[in-house]
Order: structure tokens, then C-alpha cells, then sequence
């Protein structure tokens, strides 16, 4: 099936319909069903194991569903279930804390404004084939402007600290303009007032036009801006729908399989055992 193109607001961004996946004998994910209409900012929500990289490496083409003969595609994004990984990278951008690793290998150093630039051509910095258009650095310049990281041009990414490496990222996964951004555990490894103010720069962005896909176990990462919250258990969709309706002390009580009390805070929602 091909996008509407007339509308392509209307298309959902993520169609999921009875998507299993195997590994070895397992069956990790279980004929799960799940639609992401366009623009609707969304967290992803579970424990340890429950599906959530299963989850983003079947939307990233990393993995395949289970083949089955009848009924619509198991997955479609933006309408389509055929792409080009390069096409669909340049409408969702993908920000996790493994492609991180690899872009702050010391080993190969990489300057941020290349890392950022480069972006345009798929690669992990420049080479001689790529040629640079001034509009493609206005494009990296404002990208590293929209999550406050210009001051760090010049820097080898390796030297930066974790919450910097991510927003030069992100900075790189924004020079496409892409529809949607896909953030892994984008809060892994930052102190208390860094993840605060992180998050504090990823709700401008939710603010203007890029649609969030939050992937985290941790609720109080719940930007304000995301009312729409999927938690998965298991392999399988434990529950979907508004915030109100799903961080409840019985939800979260279910999949963490443990008594969980929830509170509203400043507009962040906290999570505790008891
Ligand atoms: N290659 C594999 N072979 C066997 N089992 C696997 C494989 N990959 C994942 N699994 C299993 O699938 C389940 C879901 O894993 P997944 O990595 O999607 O969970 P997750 O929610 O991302 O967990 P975490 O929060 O710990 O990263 C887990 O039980 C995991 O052990």
C-alpha cells in the first residue's frame, strides 16, 4: 500500500498488525497490534525484557516479523511496508544509547559539526565523495541550535560527556527535518539536573513539530507533551491510551510485577516501589 500523499497527516505513522517475532525457540514478541496516528507524541513503557528494543528494531528494519500468508502487512510505517532503510532514517531519526557508542569510539575520532553534517549522506563522518552544500551546514548549523549544543563545534565527539553526545545526535537525526524521532533510554546515563534539562530541550522540540517516540522504564521521563503512553509486557501490549488512564498504581503494578504507587508532579508523573 502506498502513503496518501494528499494527506499524509492522516496516515498513521505506525501500523503494527499481529507482528510476531522469533528468536532461536522464543517467541519474544506475541501478535502485537499497535497504531500510532501521526504527530501523536508516544511513550513506550516497560520493564527489563518486556519487548521495547524488539519493538524499535522491528520500526528501524533491524528485524523481521514472522512471515504469515493473509491479512494486511504485520508492520507499516507512514502507510508503507516496503522501504529503503536510508529513506525511512530520513523521516524518523533514530537515537539510541548503541548507535552512541559507536559515534564516540575513540578509536575514530569525529569532529561534532562532521557528525552532524553527515548525517545528510548516512555516513559516520565526512569522506571525499560527499559534497557539502552550504544550505546542508545552514541546515547541521541550525539542527545543533535547536538542542543547545553549538558551543560544542570543534570538539572530538569522543570527548564529549554522555547528555552532549546525545544532543549532537539528535542534532544529527533533525538536519532531515524528520517527521518523527525515536528516542531509546534517551536519559540512560545522565545525573538528576542534566536529565532534567535534556528533557527540558526534547519538549522544545515536541513543541515544534517533530513527533516524539519515547522509549524508556523510567515514567518520570514522561515529557508533559506526551499524553499517549504504550506499555508493553512480555512481548505483548499490556495497555495503550492517555496518561491519566494508564500510569495508575494497577498498570504499572502489572508490569513491573510489583506493587508500584504513581504520583503527578509539575506535570511529570513519578513512579515508586510500595
Ligand atoms: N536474540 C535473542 N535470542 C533470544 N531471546 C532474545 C533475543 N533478543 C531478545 N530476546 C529476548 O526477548 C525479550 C525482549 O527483549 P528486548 O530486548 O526487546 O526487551 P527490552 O524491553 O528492550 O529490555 P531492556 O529494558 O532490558 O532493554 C527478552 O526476554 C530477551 O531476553
Amino acid at each position: 500500500m502506498s502513503p496518501d500523499a494528499t494527506h499524509p497527516e492522516t496516515v498513521p505513522l505506525l501500523d503494527i498488525h499481529e507482528a510476531s517475532v522469533q528468536r532461536g525457540e522464543r517467541l519474544i514478541m506475541d501478535r502485537l497490534s499497535l497504531r500510532l496516528a501521526a504527530g501523536q507524541h508516544t511513550a513506550i513503557l516497560g520493564a527489563n525484557g518486556s519487548g521495547k528494543s524488539t519493538l524499535i528494531r522491528l520500526i528501524a528494519r533491524q528485524l523481521y516479523p514472522l512471515a504469515r500468508e493473509d491479512g494486511p502487512p504485520a508492520i507499516r510505517i507512514f502507510g508503507r511496508d516496503r522501504w529503503n532503510v536510508t529513506e525511512l532514517r530520513s523521516l524518523i531519526g533514530i537515537v539510541s544509547p548503541a548507535v552512541q557508542g559507536d559515534y564516540t569510539n575513540e578509536e575514530s575520532p569525529l569532529e561534532v559539526f562532521d557528525a552532524v553534517v553527515s548525517g545528510f549522506f548516512a555516513a559516520r563522518g565526512l569522506w571525499v565523495e560527499h559534497e557539502v552544500t552550504e544550505s546542508m551546514r545552514q541546515r547541521a548549523s541550525e539542527a545543533l541550535d535547536q538542542v543547545q549544543a553549538s558551543q560544542l563545534i570543534g570538539r572530538d565527539m569522543a570527548s564529549l560527556s554522555t547528555g552532549e553526545a546525545r544532543r549532537v545526535l539528535i542534532a544529527r537525526a533533525l538536519v532531515h527535518r524528520p517527521r518523527a524521532l525515536l528516542l531509546d533510554e534517551p536519559c540512560a546515563g545522565l545525573d538528576p539536573a542534566s536529565r532534567r534539562r535534556f528533557l527540558e530541550s526534547l519538549r522544545q522540540l515536541a513543541q515544534h513539530g517533530v513527533t516524539l517516540l519515547l522509549v524508556t522504564h523510567h515514567v518520570e521521563e514522561i515529557l508533559p507533551e506526551i499524553d499517549h503512553v504504550v506499555v508493553l509486557r512480555n512481548g505483548q501490549l499490556l495497555r495503550r491510551g492517555s496518561k491519566a488512564n494508564v500510569l495508575t498504581d494497577e498498570v504499572l503494578t502489572a508490569a513491573f510485577d510489583m506493587p508500584m504507587r504513581v504520583e503527578q508532579r509539575d506535570g511529570y508523573f513519578h513512579a515508586r516501589v510500595g
